[in-house]
């Protein structure tokens, strides 16, 4: 490849690794050096950076023109214009704007003083230009002028030596050909930062105005005061040529000729012309671009493998091509996982800093709802509360009982009081999974605002419609549990009013065994919610006779008339085994109307001795009903038919059963019984007894227990419900939805390409780091495919600068 070809490749590959550099944010850069351009007063340093630059734009003219530092930019670019920094919106394309704005803002600038340290920023953009910087400093003076300081020299002199100290600037030292080299200051200030004179290139300039018969040979020969670099003499305009508008491509075409016809220039064309200044500022610039590239190269390689490895951990290599659909899918399924992982708790990758929010629910509903919003005493009656309430029934009446209103009554208050604290609890668990589903959106939607906004739009509605639902549930679970009141429950039997459970659990035998065989109502099942349902009535059936089992006395005793059972007195068939006492309506066929377990029960005696009559009142021992019709007690009686010895058999059997036995003694208003003459026993004789007292406050008690038990089976129910309701409503129909229809209805409502946009801090890191990863991709293609890296030679000049 021809130099002159190298050197355009150049150009572009050193462009587009500026850009490449400039994307991946990385500092890493090739660091063009800057040239800075100083000399004395009027030496032409203006006049040299333009011809460098190509284009004519900065002031020139005797006196000090330049009293700021001008710093010219020049970058590539497809069109050509210059920016100033004070007027960042312009676009100067004629280039005489440019030198009136730029002699502005000097005035405006050094208005109180002769120079200012505070450069005037220009842009040139070209598409000619490699992206590097040119300096043009104002002119070392050194008597002051006008309303010039005492110290301008100084001044000035401390700027440029500001100017010029980093390492990594090209010193161009004007001088012209008319002043004696010896007093040059601008070899004077390059020599302080650059002793070894290897960053500075002499310039001569004027050399059209030299004497007659004089030249400047043995300066351009490097044999006065050499340079490592060496001199090159120019003819920039005059201010004749600057003033009649004479361009630069004609002053450069005149420049050639002054050289060409000169007797002693024409023999030194490699030391003389603006074309060969460039030339040597661009090997300058290649032998620089050739020193660094092999470090950079290295550089990029590690930065791009970081790059890479940064890319992979946050799952953002693979995303690049993935179309909108396929990537609304992967979203979507990432964030379905961590809601359930929030809420089932499936998630594999366990977290060990923060609790999921599925863990504040559970916690809450144990703690704030069950045993918290469903638990508040002020939710239950106290048993004074109930005893008011029933005394207040009756007022001036002597109480009779409490009817099944009053019973339904209460349990309905209480239960209705449910109705605000279960619809709170709804709220509460709500709320918690909006803060679940906004944190998982967060999490793993962020990235797409649009995404997020129309998935927490859906949800949040859905979550709404749950809500409403979750609560009109509840309530008419309420109205269910008013519309009927199970008071057959088989908890009944076994909770006490403060709703402990006792330690032995009743089995359905044992609901079974209490039960009063209602004559009316008989059934063989054992399904306690259908035979001990009063309201369920079934059809009577006799029951089978008794099974074989060890009899240890059997036989008829007498029926009181109040024993709920049978309107008149009447005998009953009574057996009595080791386990269990029963009564049948007759022997043989007879229905049995009662099992009652020895161990449970008690028997108080009362002996007639007169008459041989034993009375046998058996009762419960924990006190509960005997029957389904609530009598506490059982009487039955041996009317003495057979004599004395067989009352007191029927007494001893009962003992020997293992039944716990009272002796009450010889009563002394004998045993009441109404004649109703019934078959085969002798009517016992009336007695005239006052009618039995009626026990208010037993009663009431009895009635009050009732309730409270009743009420606390509500309450547990409802407790043990109500999160039920909520998880699966609020939270498992959500998730449904989720799981089902949430992508599609997403689908439905917007439009993909926008749902899909990125934003959001997380994605604009990743779309920063996959740029720079691809910069750093691209600048590591680009160096290596510069074949000519490691060949020494030095390419000849270009047009780095334009002609
Ligand atoms: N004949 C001739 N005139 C030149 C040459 N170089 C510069 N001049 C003129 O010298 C005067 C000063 O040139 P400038 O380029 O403004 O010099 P400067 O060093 O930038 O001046 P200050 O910034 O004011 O210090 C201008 O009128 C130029 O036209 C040259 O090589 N030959």
């Amino acid at each position: 490849m021809g130099s002159n070809e190298e050197m355009k490749e150049l150009v572009t590959v050193i462009n587009k690794l500026q850009d490449a550099f400039a994307s991946t944010y990385s500092g890493v850069n090739l660091e063009l050096p800057k040239i800075a351009v100083i000399g004395g007063q009027s030496a032409g340093k203006s006049s040299v950076l333009e011809s460098v630059a190509g284009r004519d734009f900065l002031p020139k003219g005797a006196g000090i023109v330049t009293r700021c530092p001008i710093n010219l930019q020049m970058i590539p670019d497809e069109e050509e214009y210059v920016e100033l920094l004070e007027h960042p919106d312009v676009r100067y394309t004629d280039f005489n704007d440019v030198k009136k704005v730029i002699a502005d803002v000097t005035d405006k600038e050094t208005a109180d003083k002769a120079v200012s340290s505070k450069p005037i920023m220009l842009r040139f953009y070209s598409p000619h230009v490699l992206q590097l910087t040119l300096v043009d400093l104002p002119g070392l003076t050194k008597i002051p002028v006008g309303n010039q300081p005492e110290d301008i020299e100084q001044l000035v002199h401390d700027m440029i030596l500001e100017y010029i100290k980093p390492s990594n600037t090209l010193i161009l030292a004007v001088t012209p050909a008319t002043e004696d080299l010896a007093n040059s200051d601008a070899l004077k200030l390059a020599r302080r930062v650059d002793p070894e004179g290897e960053r500075t290139i002499g310039v001569l300039t004027k050399l059209d105005l030299m004497d007659k018969g004089t030249d400047a040979r043995r300066v351009l020969e490097n044999k006065i005061y050499p340079l490592k670099r060496g001199y090159i003499g120019v003819v920039n305009r005059s201010q004749k040529d600057v003033e009649e508008k004479v361009d630069l491509r004609e002053a450069r075409d005149a420049e050639e000729k002054f050289f060409l016809e000169h007797a002693v220039y024409r023999h030194m064309t490699d030391r003389v012309g603006t074309k060969t200044l460039q030339r040597v500022l661009n090997r300058q610039l290649q032998e620089h671009i050739r020193e660094k590239l092999p470090g950079i190269r290295s550089e990029m390689i590690k930065q791009k493998a970081d790059l890479q490895q940064k890319l992979q951990s946050m799952d953002a290599l693979e995303d690049k091509d993935i179309n909108d659909n396929a990537l609304l899918h992967q979203v979507m399924a990432r964030f379905t996982k961590t809601m359930e992982a929030c809420f089932e708790g499936f998630d594999y990758s366990v977290d060990t800093k923060e609790i999921v929010l599925g863990v504040v629910i559970n916690e809450t509903i144990n703690t704030n709802i069950i045993n918290g919003l469903l638990n508040e005493r002020s939710l239950m009656l106290t048993k004074e509360e109930v005893m008011t309430a029933l005394r207040n029934l009756v007022g001036v009446q002597n109480y009779i009982s409490a009817s099944q209103q009053v019973f339904k009554n209460m349990v309905e208050k209480i239960t209705k009081k449910f109705k605000e604290p279960m619809k709170k609890s709804v709220e509460i668990i709500a709320a918690l999974t909006q803060k679940a589903i906004e944190k998982c959106a967060r999490k793993e939607i962020i990235s797409y605002p649009h995404l997020e906004e129309a998935v927490l739009r859906l949800l949040m509605e859905r979550l709404q419609d749950n809500e409403l639902k979750c609560k009109e549930d509840l309530e008419r679970y309420i109205k269910a549990e008013c519309a009927f009141m199970n008071t057959n429950h088989p908890w009944m039997g076994r909770c006490d009013s403060d709703g402990h459970s006792h330690k032995r659990c009743l089995s359905p035998s044992d609901y079974d065994e209490g039960k009063a065989k209602n004559p009316t109502t008989l059934t063989n099942s054992t399904n306690p919610s259908k035979s001990a349902n009063p309201t369920n009535p079934v059809e009577l059936k006799p029951l089978l006779p008794p099974k074989p089992k060890k009899v240890l006395h059997q036989g008829y005793l007498d029926l009181a008339s109040d024993s709920q059972f049978f309107k008149k007195k009447k005998p009953v068939w009574i057996t009595i085994t080791p386990l269990h006492v029963s009564i049948y309506t007759d022997h043989g066929e007879g229905t049995e109307l009662m099992q009652l377990q020895n161990t449970k029960i008690k028997i108080g005696v009362e002996t007639d001795v007169a008459r041989r009559r034993k009375k046998f009142i058996i009762s419960r021992i924990d006190g509960s009903f005997m029957t389904m019709v609530q009598a506490r007690i059982i009487e039955t009686m041996y009317n003495g038919t057979k004599g004395n010895e067989e009352g007191e058999r029927w007494e001893n059997t009962f003992k020997e059963a293992g039944i716990q036995m009272e002796d009450l003694g010889n009563p002394v208003d004998g045993l009441v019984y109404e004649d109703e003459g019934t078959e085969p026993h002798p009517t016992p004789r009336k007695c005239a007894t006052p009618p039995p007292k009626i026990d208010f406050s037993k009663d009431a008690h009895d009635h009050m227990e009732r309730i409270l038990k009743y009420v606390q089976i509500v309450k547990q129910t409802i407790q043990d419900l109500t999160p039920k309701y909520i998880v699966h409503t609020i939270i498992k129909e959500l998730m449904t939805y989720v799981n089902e229809r949430l992508v599609a209805e997403i689908q439905e409502q917007s439009d993909l390409k926008k749902l899909m946009e990125p934003g959001g801090e997380e994605e604009l890191k990743k779309r920063k780091m996959r740029s720079m990863f691809d910069a750093t991709t691209e600048a590591v293609g680009i160096i290596n495919s510069l074949a000519w890296l490691n060949v020494d030679a030095v390419g000849e000049p270009s047009f780095i600068f334009p002609a």
